[in-house]
């Protein structure tokens, strides 16, 4: 008999559906089967407003298949500039999180936060007014090798801020080392972490020997295998601190594909299928649901989904690539199998 698994809907805490024509391929992926998705804001330029937030919500939402219910939360991307009258006007607007990007971080991250110092008022609005703080962890200085960044940034950055605004709820998306996962798991019930499929799945040795493999690389980029250990830990412990979040973040093939490559792994074509194989391989596939569905609502403080999805344990291939406005996207795994699909609603 084929094996099944039945789910409560699940959600997407961390995607990047990007803007214009991309968002035709993006969202009727990210709204296969995911009821809400947190969006970020990365976008040239920047949603840095309620204004533009509420602007580009409408333009996601134009994108949605019909008969869906797909709900795209919106995130501010804090610069600066960012003032407390922002983060007020960016609330009232429905706006339910910023997101730090420390300037240079990552891809598109040339407007984000320079210091954490300019941004304390905006900070302390938003322990105010209940809006998550959700960052990128990274420190960029270029003198910290590009593997510590993340333990740096927990270390000089994260922990004072911690201890400054204890009441602000903060989310370190997509966390790539024992250090972060500890590091929450130590900390206070207001701090949590994303976890996305392929740094379960992978490790820098996949991403490296015997061979470049440019649609593996993704920023905080993947660690050595102890590090993917104690993140597979995390994940299936059934800590509601640790959640699921994507960061699906397509970039076109010839982007990736190239002498100087972007930041960034498409995984919105499969993610819980991959989350799937992931928790099989490491025998806590009962721990899915709690990670998928019911810890990231619960973390913002929004109603769980009521209805459920079906997982059957058949394998399929995954395209070589996709169409993303007139270029190629390549997912991850294209061309290999999977094990797990999601059955039809
Ligand atoms: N994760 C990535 O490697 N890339 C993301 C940005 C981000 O989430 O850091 C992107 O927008 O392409
Ligand atoms: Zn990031
Ligand atoms: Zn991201």
């Amino acid at each position: 008999m084929t094996q099944t698994l039945t789910l409560t809907r699940p959600d997407d805490w961390h995607i990047h559906l990007r803007d214009g024509e991309q968002l035709a391929t993006t969202v009727p992926d990210a709204a296969r089967y995911f009821g809400r998705a947190i969006i970020m804001p990365n976008l040239v330029p920047p949603v840095m407003n309620a204004e533009q937030a509420i602007a580009y919500r409408q333009r996601i939402l134009a994108q949605r298949p019909s008969g869906s219910n797909f709900e795209p939360l919106m995130v501010l991307y804090l610069t600066d500039n960012t003032s407390a009258a922002d983060i007020v006007a960016a609330k009232a607007a429905g706006v339910v999180a910023a997101k730090l990007y420390p300037a240079g971080a990552t891809t598109n991250s040339d407007s984000g936060v320079t210091s954490l110092d300019k941004i304390y008022p905006a900070l302390e609005a938003m322990e105010k007014a209940g809006m998550l703080f959700l960052l990128h962890g990274e420190v960029t200085d270029a003198s910290i090798d590009i593997f510590d960044r993340e333990k740096v940034f927990i270390d000089q950055i994260l922990s004072p801020l911690r201890q400054r605004l204890p009441n602000l709820r903060i989310v370190m998306e997509h966390i790539t080392t024992s250090d972060a996962a500890q590091f929450v798991a130590e900390s206070s019930s207001n701090t949590a972490a994303t976890i996305t499929a392929h740094h379960l799945l992978y490790n820098r040795n996949h991403m490296l020997a015997g061979g470049i493999r440019p649609h593996y690389y993704c920023l905080p980029i993947l660690k050595r295998n102890t590090h993917q250990q104690a993140l597979i830990k995390a994940a299936t412990s059934g800590n509601p601190r640790f959640f699921l979040g994507t960061d699906s973040a397509p970039h076109a093939r010839d982007k990736k594909e190239a002498a100087c490559g972007c930041a960034g792994s498409y995984t919105a074509h499969a993610a819980i299928e991959l989350y799937a194989e992931a928790f099989e391989a490491a025998g806590a596939l009962t721990a899915l649901e709690g990670f998928a569905s019911h810890f990231g609502p619960d973390f913002y403080g929004i109603a769980r989904n009521t209805d459920t999805i079906t997982l059957v344990k058949e394998s399929w291939r995954v395209p070589d690539s996709l169409p993303m406005a007139g270029s190629q996207l390549v997912p991850l795994r294209a061309g290999e199998s999977l094990q797990w699909r999601v059955a039809p609603a």
